[in-house]
Order: structure tokens, then C-alpha cells, then sequence
């Protein structure tokens, strides 16, 4: 949903726009029609895209253009002149108005405009949040992870070589690419680009640029992705997505290290290392015709697999007191811990959405456990991780059907204490210790589930 700010005094025009807009259902629209509303509005919220009329009845639209601009990075403002006002055109766009509509203008136009505008929001989300978490390490020491440690000494020295990082959603593919690029040591940027998130009509002028009149609404020249990452690192994150029309020019990119930006005559060459990550089967992609073979070879010229965390065996805690760490400082806390119990949830649990699951649960345990309670037992953690118990141990009935989750809790407790008590052979202070809680606390846990 875009937030679509109105700001037109011919009372016709603004609600004939109001409601066509609201009736494509991807717009929350707000109306101001003078100088005195608009200031008003600009008290309350902040637009997306704003249409903004240059002759207002207390003054130039124009004046208010600055205020608009200030509200947030990413706002596009569409200039709504009349017809020969091109001095006033120019000047606008001189200040960072996004485009102009001549009036009286069609209806189709405007929808077309404001579209456009909001494809280019969608798309500078998508790559600013792709800007996000610029200094986290590879957090692990598993041999898995030590071994992509090793790739990354080595392939960080030869920055032409294509890399592939292959991995389930939220594994860290983006974690690695920003290792591999600051281990290079280069001077350029990192940028990042979801392919995914990006409509395919806008993915080639954002990757390679364009220049001035190369089509309608192309009023000034754009600077590609690939321009701006030059003497540094392209991350192509969801390279499956790919639209079929671009992998082609991709792949002559990839060879020649040199594009041409749209409607642009000189042929730019660029230096930079490429990495493209994609959690999809790629193969099933080149079967089914939707993924070009080629284009495939080329981009993995160097694989790298990051392994699921269910499968990096104590990383998962290592990475957990990571998150605590960052969580500490930022909500100005004590750290967490786990209590063996948890802990061993933590090692069994299948981590479907990875690391970035960890870190989500690491800040809801921040956000809802009370700050003098440093422990994470098992009911601080969510049914989920409990419910997946009883596949790794059929011993522990915690998905027994009508079982209330303190039930469930419970039952998993007299399974660990039972375990415990046979690993220390019945020895109650070896078994406490085992289970990190008093002897004391040990006792009466037995005598409430009636342990011998
Ligand atoms: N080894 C790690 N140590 C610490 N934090 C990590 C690690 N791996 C990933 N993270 C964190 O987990 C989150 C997800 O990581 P990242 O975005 O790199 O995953 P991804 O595989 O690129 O995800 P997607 O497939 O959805 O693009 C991020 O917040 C990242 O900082």
C-alpha cells in the first residue's frame, strides 16, 4: 500500500483522481488543495508519492516542494503544470521532483505516472534493505563453516571470478557475500540487488542504467547498479528470478565485463566481482527452460553451499549469544541465557527459516521476557520448537493430542530429568549439574513428577 497524497485545488480533478486511485486498491489517498492544507497533511504523515499542483490559490506548489522532499528519502512528487509552464518543469526536476504531468492531462497518464513511481519505491526498498547488516560476521566454527572460511581467503583474491552461493532462505547467502567482499579489501561498494523484488519491466534500467529520452518518463539520466559497483562487488541475490528476456544480456555482461545503458550509444566497461545467491533448484529451472544453461556455467564459475543451521551443530549457539549480544545493546539489557534444557531444543530444533528465525526469536525473547529474568527455559520458547520434539524422540509425548503446552512442557522436563539421572547413575548432584539447577531444585522437580 503507497501512501498518495493529492494536492490540487479544482475540487473535480482531485476527487476524479481520489477515487480512481483508491479503487485500484494499491493507494491510501489523501486530498489538500492549498499551500495551508498541504502543511497540515505534512504535520500528520508522510507521503510516498504526492501529485502536486504548481498553482495553488495561497501560493506556488513549488515553494512546498523542499518541505515534501524532506519527509522521507524515497518520496517521488509529480509536478502537475499547465501547459507551457516548462521553465517551471525544469526547475522542479532541478529540485528533485520525481516527474511532471502536462494538464489537462488523461486519466491513463496519471495512472501510469504514479505506477511507475510506486515500482520505483518497491525497488529502492528492495535494494536498501539489501544495504542492511553491512558488518555481521559468518558466525560458527563448524567444519562446514571453516571450510567456506578457506573458499573465502581464496576466492576474495580474484575478483573476476563468478561466485554462486547457494543456500536455504535466511542461511546467511548475503552474510558470506559481504565476508567475501570485505575480505577482498577493495575500495568500491557492495551492492546489492533482489531480483526478485523488482518488476521485470524496471530490472534492466536498474542494473545497467539509462540515459535521458530513452523513454517516456526517462527525463534525466540514471546511473545503473552495475555503474555503481564498479571497482567493487555486484550481489545478485534470487538469481533465479531472473526474467528470461535479461539473462542474456546478463550473461554478455558477465563475459565482457562492459554494457550499454538504455538508449545510450557507448558501450561502458566496468570492473567488479559478481556473486549471485539463489535458495531455489536451479537445475529444475534449466529443465523446464526457465533458466538459461549458459547463463548457469557462468555465474558458478566458483559454487559455494552454505549448509542449513540445523546442520552446523553448536553454531546454533554460538550464533544465538551472537543475536544476544546485538539485542543487548541496542534494548540496553543483560545478556540471555539458555538453560540446558532449551539449549538442547535449540541443537534438535530443524531451524526451517534459519538464522534469520534465530535472530527473530532472540529479539522476541527480548521483547517479552521480563528484563530481570536473565534464563530461557522452555516456556519462553514458541510451540513450534517443542512441537518438533516428539520426531526426534518418540520417548517424550509432547504432541500427545489434547495436550495443553504447559502439559507438554512438563512432560519433556521428567524426560530430561530421567535422562539425567541415568547418564549420572542416579547420582542426584552429578544429575543437577548435568541439568545446570540445584540439587535442591532437582529434588523437588523428582518429587513433583514422582520420580524414584
Ligand atoms: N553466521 C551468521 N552469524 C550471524 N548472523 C547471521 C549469520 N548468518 C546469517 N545471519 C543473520 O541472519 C539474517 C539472514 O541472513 P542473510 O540475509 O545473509 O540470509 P540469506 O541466505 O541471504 O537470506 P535470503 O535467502 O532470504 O536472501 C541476517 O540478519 C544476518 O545478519
Amino acid at each position: 500500500m503507497y501512501k498518495l497524497w493529492i494536492i490540487e485545488d479544482e475540487p473535480g480533478l482531485a476527487q476524479g483522481l481520489k477515487i480512481a486511485f483508491e479503487k485500484e486498491g494499491n493507494y491510501s489517498v489523501s486530498l489538500a488543495s492549498s499551500l495551508g492544507d498541504l502543511k497540515e497533511l505534512l504535520s500528520k504523515e508522510t507521503p510516498d508519492i504526492a501529485l502536486l499542483d504548481i498553482r495553488l490559490p495561497d501560493g506556488n506548489g513549488l515553494d512546498a516542494l523542499p518541505h515534501i522532499l524532506k519527509t522521507s528519502p524515497q518520496v517521488k512528487v509529480i509536478v502537475m503544470t499547465a501547459f507551457g509552464d516548462s521553465a517551471l518543469v525544469v526547475k522542479a526536476i532541478k529540485e528533485g521532483a520525481y516527474n511532471y504531468l502536462d494538464k489537462p492531462f488523461p486519466l491513463e497518464a496519471a495512472r501510469n505516472m504514479v505506477a511507475r513511481a510506486a515500482e520505483n519505491i518497491a525497488l529502492q526498498r528492495a535494494v536498501s534493505q539489501m544495504t542492511a547488516d553491512s558488518s555481521v560476521d559468518l558466525t560458527g566454527s563448524s567444519p562446514p563453516i571453516q571450510q567456506i572460511r578457506g573458499f573465502v581467503e581464496k576466492v576474495s583474491k580474484v575478483s573476476d571470478l563468478n561466485i554462486l552461493i547457494r543456500g536455504e532462505s535466511g542461511s546467511g547467502k548475503e552474510v558470506l557475500a559481504r565476508l567475501i567482499h570485505r575480505t577482498s579489501g577493495c575500495k568500491g561498494n557492495f551492492v546489492a540487488l533482489n531480483c526478485a523484488a523488482i518488476p521485470e519491466n524496471l530490472l534492466e534500467a536498474e542494473l545497467f542504467g539509462y540515459k535521458k529520452g530513452a523513454y517516456t518518463g526517462a527525463v534525466q539520466d540514471k546511473m545503473g547498479l552495475v555503474e555503481l559497483a564498479d571497482g567493487g562487488t555486484l550481489f545478485l541475490d534470487e538469481i533465479g528470478d531472473m526474467p528470461l528476456a535479461l539473462q542474456g544480456k546478463l550473461l554478455r555482461f558477465l563475459d565482457s565485463r562492459s554494457y550499454r545503458p538504455l538508449g545510450g550509444t557507448k558501450e561502458i566497461k566496468v570492473s567488479l566481482r559478481v556473486i549471485s545467491a539463489t535458495c531455489q533448484n536451479i537445475e529444475d529451472k534449466i529443465a523446464k527452460g526457465e533458466f538459461r544453461r549458459d547463463l548457469y556455467y557462468r555465474i558458478a564459475m566458483f559454487p559455494i553451499i552454505i549448509p542449513p543451521l540445523r546442520e552446523r551443530g553448536k553454531d546454533v549457539i554460538e550464533i544465538f549469544y551472537t543475536f544476544v549480544e546485538q539485542y543487548r545493546k541496542s534494548f540496553k539489557r543483560s545478556p540471555l541465557s539458555l538453560t540446558p534444557e532449551a539449549e538442547e531444543v535449540f541443537l534438535d530444533y530443524s531451524w526451517p527459516g534459519n538464522c534469520r528465525e534465530l535472530k527473530n526469536l532472540v529479539e522476541r525473547l527480548f521483547i517479552l521476557k521480563d528484563p530481570e529474568d536473565r534464563l530461557v527455559r522452555l516456556s519462553d520458547l514458541p510451540d513450534r520448537m517443542l512441537e518438533e520434539l516428539p520426531q526426534k524422540d518418540n520417548k517424550i509425548a509432547t504432541q500427545a493430542p489434547g495436550q495443553t503446552l504447559q502439559e507438554k512442557i512438563e512432560s519433556f522436563e521428567r524426560h530430561l530429568i530421567e535422562e539425567a539421572l541415568n547418564k549420572a547413575k542416579n547420582n542426584k548432584t552429578k544429575a543437577a549439574e548435568l541439568l545446570g539447577i540445584s540439587r535442591f531444585a532437582l529434588l523437588r522437580r523428582m518429587q513433583k513428577y514422582g520420580i524414584e
